[in-house]
């Protein structure tokens, strides 16, 4: 069975690889949306893959190191689109969580899944 747990961040970012005149090059933000995805069996005692408590504790590091900061100056995120953050993410929960997929959600309207592929 697969889980979610979904965190919320605000922060800055500029696209510097797109098109000339493209609005994404200007300085602007967004209220980030992240779903971590989990995978694994129901445990018969628990009733749960997993307590979403331990997922909100595997992602606060990385809450701390994006929310109210520039995302280009993150390393690893200095072409900061929805798809390299979703990439961005999973490399460092992959190791911690049994991970089944990482969406993003860069507007209310856009965004992108990732599942490790
Ligand atoms: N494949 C991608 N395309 C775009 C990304 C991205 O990360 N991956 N990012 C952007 C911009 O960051 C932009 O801020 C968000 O895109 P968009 O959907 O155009 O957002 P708007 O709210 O401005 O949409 P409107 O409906 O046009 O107002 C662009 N593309
Ligand atoms: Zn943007």
């Amino acid at each position: 069975m697969e889980i979610f747990r979904e965190f919320t961040f605000e922060a800055a970012h500029r696209l510097p690889n797109v098109p000339e005149g493209h609005k994404c090059a200007r300085l602007h933000g967004h209220s980030y949306r992240v779903a971590v995805h989990v995978q694994g069996d129901v445990d018969p005692v628990t009733g749960w893959v997993m307590d979403f408590g331990d997922v909100k504790k595997a992602f606060q590091p990385l809450h701390e190191q994006l929310d109210h900061y520039y995302l280009n100056d993150i390393d690893g995120l200095d072409n900061p689109t929805s798809e390299v953050l979703a990439r961005w993410i999973w490399d460092r929960l992959r190791a911690t969580l049994p991970l089944a997929a990482i969406t993003v959600h860069e507007t209310c309207t856009s965004g992108c899944t990732y599942r490790g592929d």
